[in-house]
């Protein structure tokens, strides 16, 4: 079984810490992205995972053995590991075949049996017919699906994947999406992806990790991150979320909250464990804000409206001083203009809770 336990890691280059007590609970099989901006340590957390690096603190056990833990460090080949960086790391003097088979022969598998994994893997990922070229005569699609491939015939039961699509074109992404999803379904392996595109990764992932200056916010499957928020930071990485303040909240005891948003009633969802508040914060996204007639809404004024093919997209000024800038998405056919007064209700929310647990794992 090939289940990932990481448990409050800490990791600093010099001076600087990079991983914050990071834990991470990844049963076997499981396709988890690592999802945050630019220098959060995503690529430090992989690095760790794959015995690149050595911790300053904390433990990491693949398939129950503990492969980096405080005066323990397993050697990467030896963790059954295998990883697709982002410029795929190909032997650019050998063919796609003899780049497949390099590991193998590495890990002294005869040839015989080398060969007949080596044509299987290059026909499930439907390169057979390229064996014999060399990675530069590729396009990168293909250079990717070889560096897919070697991980198949190494028969990894972890992929850890560093930012696979970035510099690819839009086309060759939603490709090698498809690609990727395939590859878990037929190799079962535990798939950790990190990158810092929230569609990637809310499409592929089981579970996505939301990381921020070296920790992790939440850990949770993609509706969970859209629909139920842990933190102002997750609500406003996810998916155009907006936080607002909200007033006078009270709890109903089936899961959802009455509160006051912009000075007019709300109904919200919270959790289960929420209590009366006078204030605190909610999330919400452009979907949930209707145009109504209403008299309990919000007034808005119309600053900019841009055509956007199934909808329009308008953003307004909200609230009694109109201050509150807002993004509306409205069903075509629609026409707005700039200055135009509207009304907007507030059809669905969350309260953010207020002592937010680090993650759940
Ligand atoms: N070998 C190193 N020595 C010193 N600092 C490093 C080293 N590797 C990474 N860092 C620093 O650690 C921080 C996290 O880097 P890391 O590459 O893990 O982030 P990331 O989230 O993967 O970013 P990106 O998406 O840009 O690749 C950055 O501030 C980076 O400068």
């Amino acid at each position: 079984m090939s289940d990932i336990r990481i448990s409050g890691i800490d990791k600093s280059y010099g001076q600087t810490q990079v991983l914050r007590q990071v834990s991470l609970s990844i049963e076997a099989g499981e396709f988890i992205a690592v999802l945050g901006p630019s220098g959060c340590g995503k690529t430090t957390l992989l690095r760790c995972l794959a015995g690149f690096e050595r911790l300053n603190g904390g433990r990491i056990e693949i398939g129950g053995e503990t492969v980096s833990a405080p005066g323990r460090h397993l050697a990467p080949e030896h963790r059954g590991i295998g990883v697709v960086f982002q410029n795929y790391a190909l032997w650019p003097h050998m063919s796609v075949a003899q780049n497949v088979a390099y590991g193998l022969k590495i890990a002294g598998i005869p040839r015989s049996e080398r060969n007949s994994r080596v044509s299987k893997v290059l026909d499930l990922v439907e390169l057979g017919p390229l064996a014999h070229r060399r990675p530069a005569d590729l396009s990168g699609g293909q250079r990717q699906r070889v560096a897919l491939a070697r991980c198949l015939a190494m028969e990894s039961r972890v992929v850890l994947l560093d930012e696979p699509l970035a510099n690819l074109d839009v086309h060759l992404r939603g490709t090698l999406e498809e690609e990727f999803a395939a590859f878990h379904a037929r190799s079962g392996a535990t798939m950790f992806y990190i990158t810092h595109d929230q569609s990637e990764a809310l499409a592929l992932a089981d579970r996505v990790a939301v990381m921020d200056k070296g920790r992790i916010l939440q850990f949770d499957r993609p509706e969970a991150l859209f629909s139920q928020p842990q933190s102002e930071t997750v609500a406003g990485f996810i998916g155009e979320g907006r936080v607002l303040e909200a007033e006078d909240i009270r709890p109903l005891g089936d899961g959802h909250a009455a509160a006051s948003v912009l000075g007019r009633p709300v109904r919200l969802r919270c959790a289960p464990g929420e209590t009366a508040r006078r204030r605190g914060k909610i999330a919400f996204h452009p979907g949930d804000l209707h145009l109504t007639n209403a008299a309990e809404a919000i007034p808005c004024n119309v600053t900019r409206a841009t055509y956007r093919g199934a909808y329009l997209r308008a953003e307004v000024m909200a609230g009694p001083a109109g201050d509150i800038p807002l993004s509306v998405n409205i069903a075509a056919p629609a026409a707005l203009s700039r200055g135009q007064r509207i009304s907007l209700a507030l059809r669905d929310g969350w309260v953010i809770p207020d002592a937010a647990p680090s993650h759940p794992s």
